[in-house]
């Protein structure tokens, strides 16, 4: 099999990159607000249309312009090149709080990976694959966010399209930290949230979690890109087996029924997808792990990130969040959230891990400060 990345990487953008300090990236005053300004004047008056049924009038709310520099899966250049930047689409408005649902898994798990192209993950311990989403901008049923995000070459589109459909770079910082810190996974509850591809969860899966639930914002992400992930993913390589041919194919549905029995899909804004999870009328056991990669990008969503945390975190249960040292022109990034963290003072944040190597990589724990 071969091993292949695809990024889109808009013309020009690394050459607007300026190192600061830290080894961050930034782009240039006079480049940002010029981007900026041509790119308000596109978003200026959107709101939720008809065309996004799922996106309430109602829920708008003022939000600063979105730009960013961030990596990706999904395009047609080297991880590398793409790792150093990216784009974030502007977008005027606050996102609208897409209600949350959860996703049923279809039966036959196997069926979501017709007409998908799977690649291995290069260079993973844990031995991955994913579905090739580059080709999903030609065929974008219900959700009218691939073509807009790929005709504007776009990461992400703040409040419409989070940014799913790629496969973001700390995730696999946080992948190969679960193997360097052998992280043990046997039994817990798991939560990848802002999951995208899935991997982190599936990484969780592998390592024996007794649940994993993956959560993105947008449901078209979680059918098209996450469960297919878990599909492709699920250990069901032919084995040896001396029965008929029929024993073995029951044998490997009742495998693969056990092993998607412990995940759960849910797509929504965060504060919804708390709602959905703890008034659905049963007692919610909260999550002892709590994954989350490349979600910190915006400030405006942080009170709404560190309530998720608050509310569906185990007292005992920890958060290893994965991030940018800082996210250009959406003005998010580390430091920025450890401190919105630090004045709440609900949560202790440690530096697990500083990845120095262009942008500035961390990644942080959250565990309660007094777990009661
Ligand atoms: C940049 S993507 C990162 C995806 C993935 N974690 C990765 O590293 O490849 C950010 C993710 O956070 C989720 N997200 C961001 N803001 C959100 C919000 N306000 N509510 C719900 N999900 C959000 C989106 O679903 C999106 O998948």
């Amino acid at each position: 099999m071969t091993f292949q990345f695809n990024f889109t990487i808009e013309d020009g953008l690394e050459n607007e990159l300026t190192p600061l300090g830290d080894g961050a990236l930034t782009l240039n005053a006079s480049k940002e607000s010029s981007i900026s300004e041509s790119q308000k004047g596109k978003h200026r008056d959107k709101t939720c249309s008809p065309e996004q049924p799922d996106l309430p009038q109602d829920h708008l709310q003022e939000h600063k312009s979105v730009r960013n520099a961030a990596p990706s899966q999904d395009t047609d250049n080297s991880l590398d090149t793409a790792n150093r930047s990216s784009n974030l689409e502007p977008h005027e408005r606050q996102p609208c709080l897409r209600a949350a649902k959860e996703h049923a898994v279809p039966k036959g798990l196997k069926k979501v990976l017709e007409n998908k192209v799977i690649e291995t993950l290069p260079g993973l311990q844990h031995n991955l694959s994913a579905v090739k989403t580059i080709l999903l901008k030609e065929n974008f049923p219900g959700e009218n966010i691939v073509s807009r995000n790929f005709s504007s070459h776009s990461d992400l589109i703040s409040g419409v399209y989070e940014g799913g459909l790629k496969i973001w770079e700390c995730t696999f910082d946080l992948l190969a930290y679960f193997t360097k810190a052998k992280l043990k996974f046997a039994g817990k509850k798991v939560l990848d949230l802002g999951c995208g591809s899935g991997l982190l969860g599936i990484a969780a899966l592998k390592g024996g979690a007794k649940e994993i639930h993956f959560q993105d914002y947008n449901s078209m992400v979680i059918d098209e890109v996450t469960l297919p992930n878990v599909a492709a993913n699920s250990t069901l390589e032919d084995e040896e087996n001396d029965g008929c041919e029929a024993d073995v194919k029951r044998c490997r549905r009742l495998k693969e029924a056990q092993e998607i029995y412990k995940c759960r899909f849910f797509s929504g804004e965060w504060s919804e997808f708390c709602k959905v999870m703890l008034s659905n009328g049963k007692p919610f056991e909260k999550y002892d792990l709590i994954l989350t990669s490349e979600t910190i990008y915006n400030p405006d969503y942080y009170d709404t990130l560190h309530q998720t945390f608050l509310r569906l975190l185990d007292k005992d249960g920890r958060v290893l969040l994965a991030s940018k040292a800082h996210y250009f022109g959406v003005g998010g990034g580390i430091h920025l959230f450890q401190k919105f963290v630090q004045e709440r003072n609900v949560f202790e944040t440690r530096t697990l891990e500083i990845i120095d190597e262009g942008l500035k990589r961390f990644l942080i724990e959250l565990i309660f400060k007094c777990p009661s």
